[in-house]
């Protein structure tokens, strides 16, 4: 099955003593299929705070997420928990790796967890695609932050989860590693794995299939594959 992924009038309104800010106040999206998908807009728009309502991790004060129709936050805690398990993967800017298990066994972790069998194969695969065959027995705590952001991406993406998100999946690395993880990205979404990821960066919003615009805690405008330098021309329309 392809999944699918909506939002609709998303808010998110924190409140900090007396204060209240609205984080989010408008945000609608509307993803069908496998592909790649990239959230931009200046710093502070809400991309991040977008991502964490999309994957189920921090419920919106009003509107629904649904994937494969199913509201995610009206689910029982339990089933909630579950799809956030099975369904979703999640990649941090945090890569919230564990210092003394090597790369293979961060990446084996979730599986382990769950008593599951290891995808040898697809972990070994995924750890060459990123670019990180000569580190695979490396302890987390000795990798680079570029080593540990794949590392963390190889992880989310060994489970086949429906979706993928990733806040700044590039945001870590040097031109080289980048091209590594935006081509994988890309083979893997051509490959029917759907990935929303938040990024600042341009050029990797252009490997994207589907780029969403935010602006001021609002999805303003979404587009289908774009330059980066269209992109810039639209980024530069927006009030920064
Ligand atoms: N828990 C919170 N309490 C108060 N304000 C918050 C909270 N979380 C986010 N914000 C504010 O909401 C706005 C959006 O934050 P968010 O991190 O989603 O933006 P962003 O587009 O991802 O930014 P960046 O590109 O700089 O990472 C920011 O002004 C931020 O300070």
């Amino acid at each position: 099955m392809t999944t699918m992924l909506s939002a609709t009038d998303l808010r998110r309104t924190v409140k900090s003593g007396s204060m209240t800010t609205d984080i989010l106040h408008g945000c609608n999206l509307e993803l069908h299929g496998g592909g790649l998908t990239a959230v931009v807009g200046h710093s502070g728009s809400g991309k991040s705070s977008l991502l964490m309502c999309l994957s189920g991790l921090d419920e919106p004060t009003s509107g629904t997420v649904t994937i494969n129709g199913q509201d995610i936050y009206r689910q029982s805690a339990s089933r909630r928990a579950s799809m956030l398990r099975t369904e979703i993967g999640f990649v941090f800017q945090q890569y919230n790796l564990v210092p003394f298990l090597t790369v293979e066994e961060n990446i084996a972790l979730p599986f382990q967890l769950d008593r599951a069998k290891v995808p040898r194969d697809t972990v070994t695969q995924l750890i060459e695609s990123f670019g990180l065959g000569h580190r695979r027995r490396a302890p987390a705590r000795t990798l680079s932050g570029g080593e540990q952001q794949r590392t963390a991406l190889c992880r989310a993406l060994a489970r086949r989860p429906g979706i993928v998100f990733a806040d700044e999946p590039t945001g870590a690395l040097d031109s080289q590693s980048t091209g590594i993880v935006l081509h994988t990205l890309r083979r893997m979404a051509d490959e029917g794995q759907m990935i929303v990821m938040v990024t600042h960066d341009l050029e990797a919003a252009a490997f994207a299939d589907t780029v969403i615009v935010m602006h001021d805690g609002r999805t303003v405008d979404t587009f289908g594959r774009t330059t980066s330098q269209e992109l810039l021309g639209i980024m530069s329309g927006l009030r920064a």
